[in-house]
């Protein structure tokens, strides 16, 4: 018996030392890579590793196979089906070795012997299994002790971060979709993960806390962009130019591979520290810049970095965002923290840089260097910032690469992060030339001296090098495949009928259109558009002076004063923030906005308005209003995340990259004055494979734009939109009302902020104002405003009565037209009307009959109206140069008119009558005919 245990005690010591021979190969398997498990060697200038990926998800060579990865040593599961497999193979295995030698004991016990060879095998690799399970579980224990401390810094980290509602907001957004799919993000939730559900990121190979996050985020398969660019940036190290359409995933495409190499460094140093014998201390973060990605709009940054930072969860990786806004001390105290990855706007990056901030010029270690909507950033206004930060990165390329080869074979924590910086240049409309692609494979990238004036020039003074993959994955109409495109246009013929209609039903807005002609209709339009919408409504508006400010502002009450009042809902909120090129506007869904102006006077200095002269004016109309200073609009964006039915107008300065789920529509009240930004606007919509549809409002000014765009987008034709006429004269009593009222609470306003700025001033200076008016002034006074307020009440009350009343009874569905609250008379004559017009459409060929889309009161979204509509009609180019012309002719005879009119001269005969409202309605009956047969 003695002789017996002294033998298993051999064979235990045999087995412990073939383990730690085992252990100590892999270490050294693992140390003699280079710093990215798979990255391969630099070959100098020779190499022609250049790689074009277009259309297709090709990938290169050059990885560790599954089986060179051992994931018991992240203590988590990769989900890899052969991997789960040979797992369950094993178990079963190990669980009829365990049987055998339980039985081999038996024997044993019954006189049997254990020493034939076959079962000393069995023996060893159920210890070597037994082992590595006790590891595994070892590390699983680590990384959840890991996790817990980095949450517990988050929460701190997240206490300085108070300007980050839009990182909350993307984890509560997360969060609610895990809680909806029934899962929380505790680490028992991983568990019920059905990782083959998964299986098509197993060929990333990315590391297994990043796998957790893609479980946690309910990502099950990486989009193109995404299979394209990981394998190239994160396994062979490669600079990456990167192009795919809007909503495709791109921040991940270069988000991914950043974490991955950050995590997959961290590994190796812990590898090290163990050998060192450090093995218990913790690895504490390096506390150096690794990644700066550069974005062209604040709100890009901040929600670049609440994506990254969901993904990041749980990594210890720390990402904070740089943006104009945020007050420098916040922003010096967040890197303080030394994050190590920082995601910025040009501008405050550079004023950061410039002031000597140490986190931000110590960039000796910087890996990455991200150009997200690259495009954006050549333009004016942006580049000498950015380029200013560009020529700030060492110039390491050319003496890392000089390095001797053998300093791989002696790695410290160090030399991890010295090695090379990768430059990834992501957006949707890469203009990528084919010129560029050559020079790239040919290694010909010298930098042009004249500055960053073209993609190329900005990659090459980033210093992107020779083998650069190039991955255009946009196809041929650029949008997303799921967008449905529509314009609304306006004929001359409609416009001109259209026009004398406004003037007589809503004198203000003659004002309103005063100048731009096109305006007033438009709003009318896309009022009509806007009152279909069951869903959030998405406006881009460029704001090229500020008549379009408060254009965009009136356009809103306007939309939001023709939306049926939810009960219990009689708040509105609205964020306005106006910077050099910016203004966005939220306003909830289905409320009641009163008192509202937007007259030039307040948007010429929007940031100069007097808080209380807005807030008299929410008193008046019983609304909320919040004024957003500078830097805090994010929070606009924020709540328009959280509403469902909310809308969102924006200039340009939104158009790119902002990811919002749900929105479903997408209008351009202004074209936009390129191609590349109507994509990216229309990419607002339709995003991550979702449905979506735009709108584009198109004036006979517009034509010749937008001839331009249909050119570029090699487009013949356009689905018109299903405008529905007959709520014009509904809308348009509403709107009137709105105006009466907003111009008496503007004046009184006006007046009051005008006293109270005397006696600010008198006080000032120490004067007594004297009041001298007589006792009979101040009666009259008292009854002209006793007057005022009563005509506003009145006017109030109609105006609620009106908007507590759909526009179109619930019954009504005839096909003909006619809106809800329109006076019994008027309906009898508009039916008279329409009837006429049926009996005229009737003599047309009965198929070709217009289906008429009711919407508005069952709230059709756009999209689902275009739907029923579709293939109506087209549009020709040709139409629209021919409209273009007449609008041309039309504009040039009202001039001469008014000419005529202004010299004195009699012109009775040639006088253009201003129709009554009964002709009105009949003329807007013939248009919409127009329209029907169209
Ligand atoms: N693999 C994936 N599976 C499902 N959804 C994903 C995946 N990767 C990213 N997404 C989601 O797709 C949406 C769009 O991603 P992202 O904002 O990165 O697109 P983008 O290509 O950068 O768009 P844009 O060009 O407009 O900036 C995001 O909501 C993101 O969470």
């Amino acid at each position: 018996m003695a002789s017996e245990s002294s033998e298993k005690k051999k064979a235990r010591r045999n087995l412990k030392k073939r383990a730690r021979v085992n252990s100590d190969q892999h270490l050294e398997r693992l140390n003699s890579l280079p710093w990215s498990s798979s990255l391969p060697e630099s070959n100098g200038a020779g190499d022609d590793g250049f790689s074009l990926f277009i259309g297709s998800d090709e990938l290169e060579g050059g990885f560790l196979t599954l089986d060179e990865i051992d994931e018991s040593e992240y203590g988590l599961d990769i989900p890899n089906d052969n991997v789960k497999s040979e797992r369950q193979k094993l178990k079963g295995k190990t669980k009829s070795k365990k049987r055998k030698i339980y039985e081999g004991d038996a024997d044993e016990s019954s006189g049997g012997e254990l020493s034939n060879e076959s079962d000393n095998k069995a023996k060893e690799s159920i210890e070597e299994d037994e082992k590595k399970e006790v590891k595994r579980k070892k590390k699983k224990k680590n990384v959840k002790r890991k996790k817990k401390d980095h949450q517990q810094n988050n929460e701190t980290i997240k206490a300085e971060e108070t300007a980050e509602p839009a990182a909350e907001c993307f984890l509560q957004h997360e969060n609610l979709t895990s809680a909806s799919d029934g899962r929380d993000n505790g680490d028992a939730e991983d568990d019920s993960v059905d990782e083959e559900e998964y299986y098509a990121w197993n060929e990333l190979r990315l590391h297994p806390m990043i796998m957790k996050s893609i479980y946690r985020l309910n990502f099950k398969e990486p989009t193109p962009i995404q299979k394209a660019c990981i394998p190239a940036a994160s396994h062979q190290g490669k600079d990456v130019i990167g192009a795919a359409e809007t909503g495709s995933g791109k921040t991940l495409a270069f988000g991914l591979p950043i974490l991955q190499r950050l995590l997959e460094e961290r590994e190796k140093e812990e590898r090290l520290m163990a050998e060192k014998g450090e093995a218990n201390e913790r690895i504490a973060p390096q506390g150096v810049l690794r990644a700066l990605i550069v974005t062209p709009t604040r709100e890009l940054a901040l929600q670049v970095t609440d994506h990254l930072k969901a993904v990041a969860l749980g990594t210890n990786v720390r990402v904070v965002p740089i943006v104009g806004g945020m007050s420098t001390e916040k922003q010096e105290r967040l890197l303080k923290a030394r994050p190590e990855i920082v995601v910025g706007t040009p501008g405050r990056l550079w004023e950061l840089m410039s002031g000597g901030e140490i986190h931000l010029v110590e960039l000796h270690s910087l890996s990455f260097f991200v150009l997200d909507e690259a495009d954006r950033m050549i333009e004016t206004g942006h580049f000498r910032e950015l380029q200013s930060i560009i020529d700030m990165l060492p110039m390491n390329r050319e003496s890392a690469e000089s390095q001797p080869q053998n300093t791989q074979s002696c790695v410290t924590v160090a030399s991890l992060q010295r090695k090379k910086r990768q430059t990834l240049v992501f957006s949707a409309t890469l203009a990528l030339s084919h010129d560029f692609r050559k020079k790239l494979k040919h290694g010909s990238v010298n930098a042009k001296k004249d500055g960053l004036n073209s993609i190329e020039t900005l990659s090459e003074r980033a210093g992107m090098r020779a083998n650069t993959a190039v991955v255009d994955l946009t196809n041929a109409s650029i949008m997303a495949n799921k967008l449905v495109e529509s314009i609304i246009d306006f004929t001359p013929h409609f416009f001109i009928i259209a026009y004398p209609h406004i003037k007589c039903m809503d004198p203000s807005f003659r004002d309103a259109a005063a100048g731009t002609p096109k305006g007033s209709f438009a709003q009318l339009l896309a009022s009509l558009i806007g009152f279909a919408s069951s869903s959030q409504v998405y406006f881009h508006v460029s704001i090229g002076s500020n008549f379009h400010v408060s254009q965009n502002i009136r356009f809103n009450e306007f939309l939001v004063q023709h939306q049926r009042v939810e009960q219990n809902k009689n708040e509105v909120d609205i964020r306005i923030d106006q910077s050099e090129t910016h203004c966005l506007v939220q306003l909830p869904w289905k409320r009641v906005l009163t008192g509202i102006g937007g007259n030039k006077a307040r948007c010429s200095g929007f940031e100069q308005i007097p808080v209380n002269y807005v807030a008299q004016s929410s008193q008046v109309s019983g609304t909320r209003i919040d004024l957003n200073v500078r830097g805090s609009e994010q929070s606009s964006v924020d709540r328009f995340r959280a509403n469902e039915h909310g809308i969102l107008v924006a200039t340009d300065a939104a158009a790119r990259g902002l990811d919002i789920p749900g929105v479903r529509t997408v209008v351009h009240y202004q074209l936009p004055l390129s191609a590349e930004i109507y994509v990216h606007r229309c990419g607002r919509t339709a995003r991550a494979s979702t449905d979506g549809c735009s709108i584009a409002l198109i004036s006979p000014n517009d034509a010749s734009k937008f001839a331009a765009l249909c050119k570029s987008f090699a487009k013949e034709s356009f689905q018109r939109f299903p405008v529905e006429i007959s709520y014009m004269p509904e809308i348009m009593k509403r709107s009137s009302l709105a105006h009466q009222i907003d111009k008496i609470v503007r004046k009184d306003s006006q007046e009051k902020a005008e006293k109270t700025w005397l006696e600010r001033n008198a006080e000032s200076v120490e004067l007594v104002l004297d009041d001298d008016d007589s006792e009979e002034d101040r009666v009259k006074k008292y009854r002209q405003n006793k007057s005022k307020s009563n005509q506003l009440k009145k006017l109030q009350q109609e105006l609620n009565t009106l908007l507590s009343r759909p526009l179109q009874p619930k019954a009504f569905s005839k096909r003909f037209l006619a809106g809800a609250g329109v006076s019994p008379l008027l309906q009898h004559q508009l039916e008279e009307l329409s009837k006429q017009k049926l009996g005229n459409v009737s003599n047309f060929d009965s198929n070709k009959r217009r289906k008429l889309v009711v919407i508005g009161q069952d709230c059709v979204e756009p999209l689902q109206a275009l739907r029923s509509a579709s293939n109506e009609a087209c549009l020709d180019l040709k139409e629209i140069a021919e409209k273009h012309k007449n609008s041309d002719n039309l504009r040039r005879k009202r001039k001469e008119m008014k000419k005529r009119e202004s010299k004195g001269k009699s012109y009775n005969n040639e006088k253009v009558s201003t129709p009554n409202c009964a002709e009105c309605y009949q003329i807007i009956a013939t248009s919409m005919d127009g329209a029907i047969r169209r």
